[in-house]
């Protein structure tokens, strides 16, 4: 195994993930080898039940492999969901609060840290709101701003705009893309949406049906920001949509 490079966030290495035993074993994952630049927007694709979950667990440490190593040499890793997963009786300010309690920051400085998030996510006036009298555009904008709180240097969403409707998806693309550019942070998107990952990544890593290999990686060549409607986004959503067709047919789903 070579060294990991110093701009390299994360090495995963020869990783497979077997579930149960004897013969309910399920293989999730299949020797997969990667690694992620520092700064790095990668996008994890494929067909439902590859493992892209699976993957996203055991980078974010929630999950140990079957065999290989995940190595993120000290990196903070956080997580965000679908589901914005708000504790609902916590206003958005107190729900931003928590990775910023459970890191042990303290009040004065936690307050600020909340207005300064909520303000970066657009939501500066509404810290004292409950999550119920939010839409779902704006709980998972309380969502993005509790992810950042964990001031993670590794950032796993794992489908985090697969709920919203198209026209909140495109906003949410847009300010994640602008906090991300802010803060360096490298993320690991996990989405099943050619689309959202073409108008998101640097890089597209195709995973094959289970277990899920890296069939294909495809670097996004394209200026930012870039608009999900373009001619240069469609066109090579259709060159991956065509490539994971290929993969999903091999193997009869
Ligand atoms: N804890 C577990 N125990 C048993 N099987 C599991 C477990 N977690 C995942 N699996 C299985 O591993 C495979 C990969 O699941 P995973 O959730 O990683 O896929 P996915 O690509 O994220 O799917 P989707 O796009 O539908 O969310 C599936 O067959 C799933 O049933």
């Amino acid at each position: 195994m070579t060294a990991v490079l110093p701009d390299t966030a994360l090495r995963i290495d020869g990783v497979s993930r077997f579930f149960g035993t004897g013969a309910a074993q399920v293989q999730a994952l299949d020797n997969v080898s990667l690694d992620v630049r520092s700064g790095e927007f990668l996008c994890l694709l494929g067909a439902s039940g590859c493992g892209k979950s699976t993957l996203l667990g055991l980078i974010a440490g929630l999950d140990a492999p079957s065999t290989g190593t995940v190595d993120t040499a000290g990196r903070r890793t956080g997580m965000m969901f679908q589901d914005s997963a708000l504790l609902p009786w916590l206003t958005a300010g107190g729900n931003v609060e928590v990775p910023l309690r459970l890191r042990g920051i303290r009040r004065a400085e936690r307050r600020a840290r909340v207005d300064e998030l909520l303000s970066m996510v657009r939501l500066a006036g509404m810290a004292d709101r409950r999550p119920h009298e939010l839409s779902g555009g704006m709980r998972q904008r309380v969502s993005l701003a509790r992810a950042f709180a964990q001031e993670a240097d590794i950032l796993c969403m794992d489908e985090p705009f697969g709920a919203l409707d198209a026209m909140t998806r495109d906003l949410l693309h847009d300010e994640l893309e602008r906090i991300w550019r802010q803060t360096g942070v490298t993320v690991i998107f996990v989405t099943h949406d050619v689309r959202e990952a073409v108008r998101l990544g640097d890089r597209i890593v195709l995973l094959s049906s289970r277990p899920g290999r890296v069939a294909e990686v495809f670097d996004v060549d394209i200026d930012r920001p870039r608009r999900i409607d373009s001619t240069q986004v469609a066109e090579l959503a259709t060159r991956v949509t065509t490539r994971l067709r290929e993969e999903v047919g091999r193997h009869g789903h």
